[in-house]
């Protein structure tokens, strides 16, 4: 499995060590979340921290815009060295046009889903999309209970992806731990989000280690 460290839950009083520790942990990106206290109602980082997160990464950036019309921020989201952005089906009026930009830009596209949004509602855009974002919490907030019918979505995205003879990756988030994770990996999934579970560890790197031999 590969595992993806939510950032939202790390110590930023000390972010070197933590990005040091992440560094030379089985982590196979960081996950960056933005927030615009708009989208969600919560606010997080912007781009100057996320630069200097990338610029002490030696990991690939995964940056979970959001953020309500994300499309307005695609050159400063490539220009922090992130490899994958991801934009919320619900928060964008030209999701096509979006996607289709953050591939223009050179970065791998994600489209993500709130978890009230059917999976059936990326039919139109699958074949344009590297990676979808399953939000198994509404976004918004670390260390919320993990909604179990994002495992179900997970089995219904892995059968969109075969029809579409698509090799997109499946990323979830929100709640992920070693129960929820071990689900998700039997559904499908690629990618484990996992915030709380790693940074309020008391050893983060045998936290993400433990994800990854799912
Ligand atoms: O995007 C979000 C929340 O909006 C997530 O990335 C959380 O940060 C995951 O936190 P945990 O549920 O793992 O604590």
């Amino acid at each position: 499995m590969r595992v993806a460290p939510s950032l939202l839950a790390a110590d930023f009083c000390n972010l070197r060590s933590q990005l040091d520790m992440l560094n030379s942990s089985e982590a196979f990106c960081l996950h960056v979340d933005v927030m615009d206290g708009n989208f969600v109602p919560n606010i997080s980082i912007g781009f100057p921290v996320i630069k200097a997160i990338g610029k002490m990464s030696e990991k690939p950036l995964d940056v979970h815009m959001m953020v309500n019309e994300p499309g307005r921020y695609i050159s400063e989201v490539r220009d922090c060295g992130t490899r994958l952005m991801n934009v919320h089906y619900e928060a964008c009026t030209h999701l096509n046009r979006t996607l289709t930009q953050i591939r223009d830009s050179g970065m791998l596209a994600g489209v993500t889903i709130n978890p009230a949004t059917p999976v059936a509602m990326l039919e139109e855009v699958i074949d344009i999309v590297d990676l979808v974002l399953i939000m198994s919490v509404n976004p918004g907030f670390g260390g919320q209970p993990f909604i179990k019918n994002s495992i179900s979505k997970v089995t219904r995205l892995r059968e969109m992806l075969a029809r579409h003879n698509s090799s997109a990756l499946i990323e979830v988030d929100g709640g992920i731990n070693l129960h929820t994770g071990t689900e998700l990996a039997k559904a499908g999934a690629d990618i484990l989000v996992a915030g709380s579970y790693i940074f309020n560890s008391s050893d983060p790197h045998n936290a993400i280690h433990s994800l990854s031999m799912l």
